[in-house]
């Protein structure tokens, strides 16, 4: 069955740890794109802040006043110098005790507009999508990545406790909705 705060009519593709869930908490939204192309996955390499020293998507925290869709295309602009037609691919909850939950929208692009740049924030890196640099990313996302890339709608939760600047994975989940989505853009 999925944990709490996933839909509840998903198919369980993976699921691993052990205890229980962490408590319900307030949710804040956040964004993260993954731009595909010719077997290729694009991935940036956080320079500062959560997460710093692996490989992710684009994103951030979603605004006020803004659609989760804008915050996307802004992320992306921002970290990477690009735009791209987006396609929702799935959901992630973050989960650390103590803490807001992070829902993060997930989106994937076929294509892209402009020219890849770095940020302060990332360095962009093309990665075959045979290739992709699991080990330096964040714990649960080889689950779902390959859903993404198989064109898959996906829900996943992850919770991790954090010990200082560390997070250890504790338990997580992966499904998918029971029929697959048609991509159109
Ligand atoms: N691919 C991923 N897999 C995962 O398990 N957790 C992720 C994740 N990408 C982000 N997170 C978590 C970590 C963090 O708590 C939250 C938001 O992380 P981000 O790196 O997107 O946000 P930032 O704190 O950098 O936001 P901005 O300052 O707005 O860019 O989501």
């Amino acid at each position: 069955m999925p944990p709490p705060g996933l839909p509840n009519n998903l198919k369980e593709v993976h699921s691993s740890g052990s205890g229980d869930w962490f408590p319900e908490a307030e949710i804040r939204y956040y964004t993260n794109v993954f731009v595909v192309q010719d077997g290729k996955l694009l991935l940036g390499y956080k320079k500062r802040g959560l997460g710093i020293h692996r490989y992710n998507g684009f994103g951030g925290k979603v605004e006020a006043e803004e659609s989760t869709l804008d915050a996307a295309l802004r992320e992306l602009k921002e970290e990477a110098g690009i735009t791209a037609p987006l396609v929702h691919a799935g959901t992630l909850l973050f989960v650390v005790p103590g803490e807001k939950w992070a829902h993060i929208d997930i989106f994937r692009a076929d294509k892209y507009t402009g020219t890849i740049t770095e940020s302060d924030e990332m360095r962009p890196e093309w990665f075959p999508t045979t290739d992709i640099p699991f080990d330096n990313m964040w714990e649960s996302d080889r689950y779902w990545l390959p859903l993404l890339l198989s064109k898959q709608h996906f829900s996943a939760r992850a919770d991790f406790n954090r010990e200082g600047e560390k997070h250890i994975p504790m338990k997580w989940w992966i499904g998918t909705a029971s029929k697959a989505v048609s991509q159109s853009n």
